[in-house]
């Protein structure tokens, strides 16, 4: 966090933040930069200082419909956003199960974001997240004893599903924010939840002294710099000995292997989040075959000298009703219209039967995790992925790229 006099945040420092981030396009209204607003001091600021940074932003409100006032809390900060001369859009999240509420809330919320700003044509979202989150994010992390991956904290940058995550405010002192928007007589709303000292985050904010606070900067410096070797290590190994292929699964030569390609490569395929934990991934190199973290693991046989990666047909997710554009399984998102109704997706298995694999070049067990649209328990529509010629079109959908996390020095 910065050390400097507390002052709002300018003009220019923020078109500065703004070109760190990259080259950006026209400011055009059919390509508008998404802001995500929850109506909070951080998120104002943000939508404040990109509508004078460019005419062409939209942002989008979530209403969690978890706490009564909050559909009025969202339409305020609808009317305030339209106020300030920003077009806001509100988003109102379907009842979600119980559990993990925290999770669950953050999960969907994004969903409905990266929604939205699809449909709007926003390859960018912008979120609010400061140096205060970040300070915050690294002690905890360092608490649990994370690795330089997990000390580097919160991302500048990042590819999230469909879009692009940008956070400009992560070197920003929050009380600049705050002073941004009384600056400019602009009003927020408070959420209790900020104050609420049951939460872990919350304890910090209020606790950590300057020192620690000061402490936590340099370990995260140190972890970014490490990280970022790293991750050009990663993407140089990636690029000499492993292949991806379109159905899901990947090669990994014998003389590639190594704990950080083999993370990476089993996050990619399993087409979740997080990478697995470290332990278990030692576990799994040493004794060179196996399931972890919902992939396979095997000798490569006829693909070469070295191991593949494949779904492990045990971990699918249930099947799912067949809509354009939902996800199955986290790896597969249906793009074919016209449907049938009571249409399922649900993995290929013993379909496979009816496939020349040889001649398609695909592991069996990577085939019997490929995507189909079945109804009434028969297969109606094989997938149209790589080389195989189906009739559904489905596409990758991995939330998370193999590498490229630290792409930006901050
Ligand atoms: N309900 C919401 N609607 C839209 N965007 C949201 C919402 N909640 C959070 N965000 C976005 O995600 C960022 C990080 O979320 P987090 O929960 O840390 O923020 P917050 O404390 O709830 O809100 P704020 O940052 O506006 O004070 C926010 O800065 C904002 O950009």
């Amino acid at each position: 966090m910065e050390t400097g006099p507390d002052l709002p945040v300018g003009e220019c420092e923020f078109h500065d933040l703004m070109s760190d981030l990259g080259a950006w396009p026209p400011d055009i209204p059919d390509a508008p930069v998404a802001l995500a607003v929850s109506g909070g001091a951080d998120s104002m600021a943000l939508a404040f200082l990109a509508r004078r940074w460019r005419r062409n932003v939209v942002a989008f409100v979530v209403d969690h419909a978890l706490r009564p006032e909050s559909a009025i809390e969202a339409r305020l900060t609808v009317e305030r956003l339209a106020a300030m001369d920003v077009p806001a859009r509100l988003l109102t999240l379907a009842p979600f199960p119980k559990g993990r509420l925290q999770e669950r809330a953050r999960q969907a919320r994004f969903e409905a974001l990266e929604a939205a700003c699809v449909e709007a044509g926003c390859l960018d979202l912008l979120v609010a997240h400061h140096a205060g989150d970040q300070d915050e994010t690294v002690w905890m992390r360092s608490l649990r004893a994370s690795g330089p991956l997990g000390l580097s904290g919160i991302q500048r940058s990042a590819v999230r599903g469909r879009i692009r995550l940008l956070r400009p405010l992560l070197t920003l002192a929050p009380s600049r924010l705050r002073l941004t928007l009384q600056a400019a007589g602009l009003p927020w709303i408070e959420d209790p939840s900020n104050v609420n000292r049951r939460f872990e985050r919350v304890r910090w904010r209020q606790d950590l002294t300057l020192q620690q606070r000061r402490d936590v900067q340099t370990l995260n410096l140190t972890a970014r710099e490490e990280s970022q070797s790293r991750e050009a290590e990663l993407a140089e190994n990636l690029a000499s000995h492993a292949v991806w292929h379109p159905e899901g699964w990947a090669f990994l030569e014998q003389a590639g292997m190594n704990e950080e390609t083999l993370s990476a490569l089993i996050r990619l395929v399993s087409g979740k989040a997080y990478r697995p934990a470290r332990e278990a991934m030692r576990l799994l190199l040493d004794k060179g075959c196996g399931t972890l973290s919902g992939v396979q693991l095997q000798p490569a046989g006829r693909f070469g000298n070295g191991v593949i990666l494949v779904r492990e047909e045990r971990a699918l997710a249930a099947p799912i009703a067949a809509r354009k554009g939902c996800v199955w399984d986290g790896r597969w998102r249906l793009l074919t219209h016209d449907i049938p109704a009571d249409s399922v997706i649900g993995p290929l298995g013993d379909a496979v039967h009816g496939l020349d694999l040889r001649r398609l070049g695909i592991p069996s067990a990577a085939a019997r995790c490929l995507p189909a649209v079945w109804q009434e328990g028969r297969l109606i529509l094989w997938p149209r992925i790589g080389y195989m010629s189906g009739e559904a079109d489905f596409v990758w959908a991995s939330a998370v790229p193999v590498t490229g996390e630290n792409q930006l020095t901050t």
